[in-house]
């Protein structure tokens, strides 16, 4: 039987001692230990003629969505998606379980360790069911989160699973082509048995947003992610020569970004995308993010239909592994 993807995680573990709580109710100044230098800052997205700096928005019932996906993959390494069939009121079931107050358990973003200042968020990291955290937390009731957090990722996996095949027919292949397994190459044959990780992300209105970071700029792991962010305005990807641009909430639309083994599985046609999230003045955001990738002992390579291949073959417990020794360049690593 495939190791689950939690078992990519076992080995690198985040300590206790990264968690610092802070009272975000009652701070009226921003402390020392969260106040970033944010240089980058100074780039702002240029706007030109014919060329919006906008994520596209793709409706998922669109006759050409393969190809939308597929240009939106290559150009941006994310989009927002419309008509996914994921009920507004799962949404409302999970965020209505993320009060502040509740926050008894959230702890730091996993790549909070390599950066020497804090950041102005909290969350709540979910794979499998959520029953055991959840009992943890609050012993006598505990059902209602449970069912929140499985239906939800119930969706989304189905969700996850249908984009995985659009963004997999975009690169040339085809689920309904004989001889997939063959086609996907032997190597990748995991691929669909693909399970995610729910993390609650909360970002509290914060004194001094500018010199504060939300989540400092990263890129997803595993294959793909789905983001459901609230009516507050924070995500941001960078793209080179244009800086950081904006993607904002859209009601009822999910963000999809591509991850760095799907960057690794499209022989870096599909970018993955450095993101962040910068906090707001005034109000307070949440975000869940879906991460959705194969189990821990499978290997992704890219895809053998695709140009020479660029990566070596890597398993993904592995990777996990060298992302959390080397971040960002834990990619440049698997060049070949
Ligand atoms: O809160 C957001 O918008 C982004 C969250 C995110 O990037 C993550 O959890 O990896
Ligand atoms: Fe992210």
């Amino acid at each position: 039987m495939a190791t689950s993807l939690s078992e990519s995680y076992r080995d690198t573990h985040l300590l206790p001692q990264h968690i610092i709580p802070l009272d975000f109710e009652t701070i009226h100044d921003l402390p020392e230990s969260h106040a970033w230098i944010r240089t980058d800052d100074i780039r702002v997205c240029q706007i030109r003629e014919n060329e919006p700096c906008v994520v596209p928005v793709i409706d998922l019932t669109a006759p050409n969505v393969v190809e939308l996906v597929g240009n939106a993959c290559q150009k941006w390494g994310m989009f927002q998606v419309t008509n996914h069939q994921v009920p507004l009121s799962l949404v409302d079931d999970v965020e209505a379980l993320r009060s502040p107050s509740g926050a008894t358990g959230y702890g730091v973003a996993r790549i909070s360790p390599f950066f020497n200042k804090l950041m102005w968020h909290e969350g709540f990291t979910i794979m499998g069911s959520a029953v055991e955290h959840a009992k943890q937390l609050w012993p006598h009731h505990y059902e209602e989160f449970c069912d929140a957090m499985d239906n939800y990722q119930k969706k989304m996996k189905s969700l996850a699973y249908k984009i995985l095949l659009i963004i997999l027919k975009a690169l040339g292949v085809d689920e309904n082509d004989e001889n997939q397994e063959n086609i996907i190459d032997p190597t990748n044959n995991s691929l669909f048995q693909s399970e995610g990780a729910l993390q609650l992300n909360s970002y509290p209105s914060c004194p001094n947003p500018n010199r504060a970071i939300g989540l400092a700029p990263h890129t997803d792991s595993l294959l793909l992610t789905i983001l459901h962010q609230n009516h507050t305005n924070g995500l941001q990807i960078f793209q080179d020569g244009k800086g950081w641009i904006s993607v904002p909430p859209i009601s009822g639309a999910l963000v999809v970004n591509i991850g760095d083994l799907m960057h690794i599985l499209s022989n870096a046609r599909f970018p993955t995308v450095y993101h962040r999230v910068v906090p707001n003045e005034t109000n307070h955001r949440f975000s869940i993010a879906y991460f959705y990738g194969p189990p821990a002992d499978s290997t992704v390579a890219p895809l053998s239909g695709l140009s020479l291949p660029c990566f070596r073959p890597v398993t993904v417990k592995d990777y996990i592994g060298l992302k959390n020794k080397h971040l960002e360049k834990a990619i440049s690593l698997l060049r070949v």
